[in-house]
């Protein structure tokens, strides 16, 4: 079965990028990359990375108005990413251009609460209600724009998942039990995850950063 992680390259070192990929290739499922290495590389680097032959996953939170969303959405289509994603909070209207804009095979997919967010950031942003409530409310509001799924937590998969069964389900904020969370607040562990009904696991840090990518990926891997 193919692997649910996909491991986050956030690293502006090209080289860096591809020689993690190559190491860890055979426990992951895909490539995540996010804005560091987008800012860095643009679509050359994607391109450079998806020679490996693994699923991109473009992580790049569009969030603007959705004329600008939908363009940009048309410009990133010739790299047909697996996954691509926007902000859910960017409304109803921005998510239906970005879901029409993007190539058929590509999943588009809303994130909703940052997982380095917890309730009293969420407090201090004016939104009322607690992280769960607002995974749920933005989940459903991806659901009726027709995206394919949310990026949210583990804590709160299983409730996004309950209300939206066909849904993909993307959790970062994932680390093993003795793992160090770093900026990250709402983390599960990657059993965790999966049980709660994540389609697929983010993860960066976690294996980018051990002193042995390839085992660490190995050992994650082997607690699904
Ligand atoms: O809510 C979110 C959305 C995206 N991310 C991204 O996932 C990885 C996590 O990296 P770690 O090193 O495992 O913390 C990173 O690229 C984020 O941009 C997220 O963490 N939370």
């Amino acid at each position: 079965m193919t692997s649910r992680i996909y491991v986050a390259l956030d690293t502006t070192d090209l080289a860096q990028a591809k020689s993690i990929a190559t190491r860890v290739r055979h426990h992951v499922g895909g490539i995540k990359l996010g804005l560091e290495f987008f800012c860095a590389h643009g679509q050359h680097g994607v391109h450079e990375m998806a020679q490996l032959g693994l699923p991109i996953f473009l992580d790049l939170k569009l969030h603007d108005i959705p004329n600008t969303v939908a363009k940009a959405v048309r410009a990133l289509a010739p790299l047909e990413p697996a996954i691509l994603t926007v902000h859910a909070s960017g409304g109803r209207a921005m998510l239906e251009d970005a879901k029409a804009a993007a190539p058929l095979n590509t999943k588009v997919v809303a994130v909703t609460m940052l997982t380095s967010l917890d309730a009293s950031d969420l407090t201090a942003t004016g939104v009322q209600g607690t992280p769960h409530d607002q995974v749920v409310r933005l989940a459903a509001l991806a659901r009726e724009s027709g995206v394919d799924g949310i990026v949210c937590s583990g804590a709160e998969v299983a409730a996004a998942k309950a209300a939206w069964p066909k849904g993909f389900f993307v959790v970062p904020g994932v680390r093993p039990a003795d793992g160090h969370h770093g900026d990250q607040k709402r983390v599960v562990t990657p059993r965790a995850a999966v049980d709660a009904g994540a389609s697929i696991l983010v993860i960066g840090r976690p294996i980018t950063q051990a002193e042995d990518p390839d085992a660490a990926a190995r050992a994650i891997s082997g607690t699904l």
